[in-house]
């Protein structure tokens, strides 16, 4: 168990203009949140490049150790989440990313068209995941992260350890 600061970021843009109630975001920070780890409700921003790295930097910037963003991965016109998360992270941890993409295929062979990324911001030792929208993908990729992201912050400078 864990008690650090975690967050969850729906990147949406109807979700954002309340056109679609986000199911994805919840369901990230009950699993977080099960897991020990200090989760707000999710935050809900625009899909676009400037929109995912200003709310990056933002949580990182307040100590939010564990970052989860869910939502524009795929690859539609709007889809710019890994275009915001690449210039905020400092290391790509890329495996997460390749077993989130490889396991999905259980659920769906559209698996791989997430392009979604992982990786660590540092100096302030945050693991980032880009998760793709849907709920499906949402339950089945946190458990994954959850097996690793304690062990990568504990690892990784920044924050404290305490
Ligand atoms: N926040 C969410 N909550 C619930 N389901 C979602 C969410 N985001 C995406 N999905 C589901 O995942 C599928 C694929 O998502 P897609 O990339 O098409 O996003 P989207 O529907 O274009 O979202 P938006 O237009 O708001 O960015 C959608 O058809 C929807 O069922
Ligand atoms: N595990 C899992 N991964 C998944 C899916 C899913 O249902 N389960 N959906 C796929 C689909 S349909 C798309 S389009 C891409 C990108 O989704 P996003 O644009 O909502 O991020 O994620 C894929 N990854």
């Amino acid at each position: 168990m864990t008690s650090l600061p975690a967050c969850v970021i729906t990147v949406s843009d109807r979700s954002f203009a309340g056109e679609r109630e986000d199911r994805g975001g919840p369901i990230a920070v009950g699993l977080l949140r099960d897991a020990g780890w200090h989760c707000p409700d999710a935050e809900i921003i625009p899909d676009g490049v400037s929109s995912v790295s200003d709310a990056l930097r933002r949580a990182a910037a307040r100590g939010v150790r564990l970052i989860l963003t869910t939502g524009g991965t795929g690859v539609g016109p709007r889809d710019q989440t890994p275009e915001g998360t690449r210039p905020v992270i400092t290391r790509e941890v890329p495996g997460i990313a390749e077993e989130l993409r490889r396991s999905g295929l259980a659920d769906t062979p559209l698996s791989v068209l997430s392009r979604g990324l992982a990786g660590i911001i540092d100096p302030q030792g945050a693991l980032v995941v880009n998760l793709p929208g849907s709920t499906r993908a949402v339950a089945s990729g946190v458990p994954i992260v959850l097996g690793v992201a304690a062990h990568i912050i504990d690892q990784v400078a920044g924050g404290d350890h305490s």
